[in-house]
């Protein structure tokens, strides 16, 4: 049974539940849920080791996080073999993005971190300088959708700003959290700045609920986001959050379109659609509509299924099919589940889907789902365009295909999301903001704002006298 990680030993306590295979359907490992009990052991170890990690210059947490990368790099191929395990990833995107990126993670927090200078005022003889200082014991909850990638996008921003952590990783995903333990081990971090305890989302509850528990940094569902803002109200505890999206791609009629239908095949289907920055609403301009539809739509045929992460998953991504269907939709690809005559039968798997001739209005264009699918819906003007885009609850990403250089700044800056990208799709550069508006999130993570959120700015105010003349 997978242990928890408190104070730096393995923990074995809770009731057992089952980690499935998602490409079969079969139980992988059998992992402890936390209890009030756990949670508290591992709230009071992070708690007991923030006095010390905290005075630490903030130098020595850098490199800190340096040997924690080069410790990810040695262990690289079991947290590879883990994360497929658990999530039915390729290998080939598992070995090039999701590892990749946690070392990539802690080594840029630890050069932004040690560079970053504070800042100082001086007017009148009146300095004012500012020092940040940590929050205390951070919650991590983390999703399954990139389980590792965004479990160290927080960690090591909180760590490097002398934050200890209680992490909880999904419960269909811990594999990749428990070697991270074992990382932490051999580099002989100090116990307690990393706790890793498993379980489901009332283990995630109790974490955020903790007296002793400073704050909260959360990516998933708008819904748990929801959750944990009303869980943690009543001690007012500063939240992170990045939650869905329901993103638009615009195709204008100027753009290259080879490099658009692929731009957007790989921004509709990656991961299996199960990454937030994917697109689920693709808005074309009139004349090229038709030929750019079929062109996505045999790609879409072409496209490897991915399962998704669990069977209830599978079923909600499968009612929005239906649901499509029974709001009229014509389906341009799809829209059922793959048959592939071995043990992925058994898997969590849908077909990748292409649908088009539903209104703005429907549910299927409002609500996020979270799988390989979108709709195609026409447009004349750009200011339409614009308009389709924002119009959503959501406002998390979106990607604009233009030959137009003029049109590109024009439309980007008129897109009400976190992030536009322009001729490409999930670009990314660790040091700018992240996150969206509205039900997309509260927050921006990301270079020197994932600094500003795990500390707290004190400003020190000093009065020069002046000599007498
Ligand atoms: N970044 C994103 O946009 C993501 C969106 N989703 C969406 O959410 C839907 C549901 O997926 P779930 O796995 O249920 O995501 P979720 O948002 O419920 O789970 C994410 C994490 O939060 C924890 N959690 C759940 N309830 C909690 C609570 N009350 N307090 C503290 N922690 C809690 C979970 O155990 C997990 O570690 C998906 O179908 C998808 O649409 C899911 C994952 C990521
Ligand atoms: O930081 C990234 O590169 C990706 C982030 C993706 C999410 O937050 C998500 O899919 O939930």
């Amino acid at each position: 049974m997978l242990t928890h990680f408190i104070g730096g030993e393995p923990v074995a306590a809770g009731t057992a539940f089952p980690v499935h295979d998602p490409m079969t359907g079969a139980v992988i490992r059998q992992v402890g849920e936390a209890d009030p009990e756990v949670v508290d052991r591992a709230v009071r170890a992070a708690r007991e080791a923030a006095r010390d990690w905290a005075a630490l210059p903030v130098a020595e947490r850098a490199g800190w996080l340096r040997r924690l990368a080069e410790g990810i790099e040695e262990r690289f191929d079991d947290l590879v073999a883990a994360e497929i395990a658990d999530t039915g990833k390729p290998l080939d995107q598992t070995r090039t993005l999701d590892i990749p990126r946690g070392i990539a993670n802690f080594r840029a927090f630890a050069e932004i971190a040690a560079h970053r200078p504070d800042e100082a005022f001086h007017l009148s003889g009146v300095l004012s300088y500012t020092v940040r200082r940590p929050l205390g014991v951070v919650a991590v909850i983390v999703p399954w959708n990139l389980p590792f990638l965004l479990m160290t996008w927080k960690l090591a921003p909180a760590l490097v700003s002398g934050n200890t952590v209680v992490v909880k990783p999904s419960e269909h995903t811990p594999g990749s959290a428990a070697v991270f333990a074992e990382i932490c081990a051999a580099a002989g971090l100090p116990p307690g700045v990393v706790n890793i305890i498993y379980g489901h989302g009332s283990a995630g509850q109790l974490l955020v609920e903790h007296p002793w528990v400073d704050a909260v940094t959360f990516t998933g569902s708008t819904g748990t986001g929801s959750a944990i803002m009303k869980a943690v109200a009543d001690r007012v505890k500063p939240v992170s959050f990045e939650l869905g999206g329901k993103n638009a791609a615009l195709v204008f009629e100027d753009c290259d379109l080879d490099r658009a239908v692929e731009g957007c095949v790989r921004s509709v289907f990656t991961n299996g659609g199960q990454v937030c920055l994917c697109t689920e609403r693709l808005y074309v301009q009139r004349p090229i509509f038709e030929e750019f539809g079929a062109r996505l739509a045999a790609r879409a045929q072409e496209v490897v299924p991915q399962p998704m992460i669990s069977a209830e998953h599978r079923e909600k991504v499968l009612s929005y099919y239906a649901l499509a269907r029974s709001e009229g939709a014509k389906v341009l690809a799809g829209g059922g589940t793959p048959s592939f005559g071995d043990k992925r039968d058994s898997g969590y798997f849908v077909d990748p889907t292409v649908v088009t001739g539903l209104s703005e209005w429907s549910r299927f264009n409002r609500e996020e789902i979270f799988g390989p699918v979108c709709h195609v819906t026409p447009f004349d003007t750009e200011s339409e365009a614009i308009g389709l885009a924002n119009n959503s609850e959501y406002g998390l990403a979106a990607a604009v295909w233009t030959g137009g250089l003029d049109r590109a700044h024009r439309v980007a800056q008129r897109l009400e999301a976190g992030l536009v990208w322009v001729n490409t799709w999930y670009l990314r550069d660790l040091r700018t903001p992240f996150g969206g508006l509205r039900l997309s999130g509260i927050g921006r993570e990301g270079g020197t704002q994932s600094l500003d959120f795990y500390s707290e700015p004190t400003t020190i105010t000093i009065k020069m006298e002046q000599p007498d003349a």
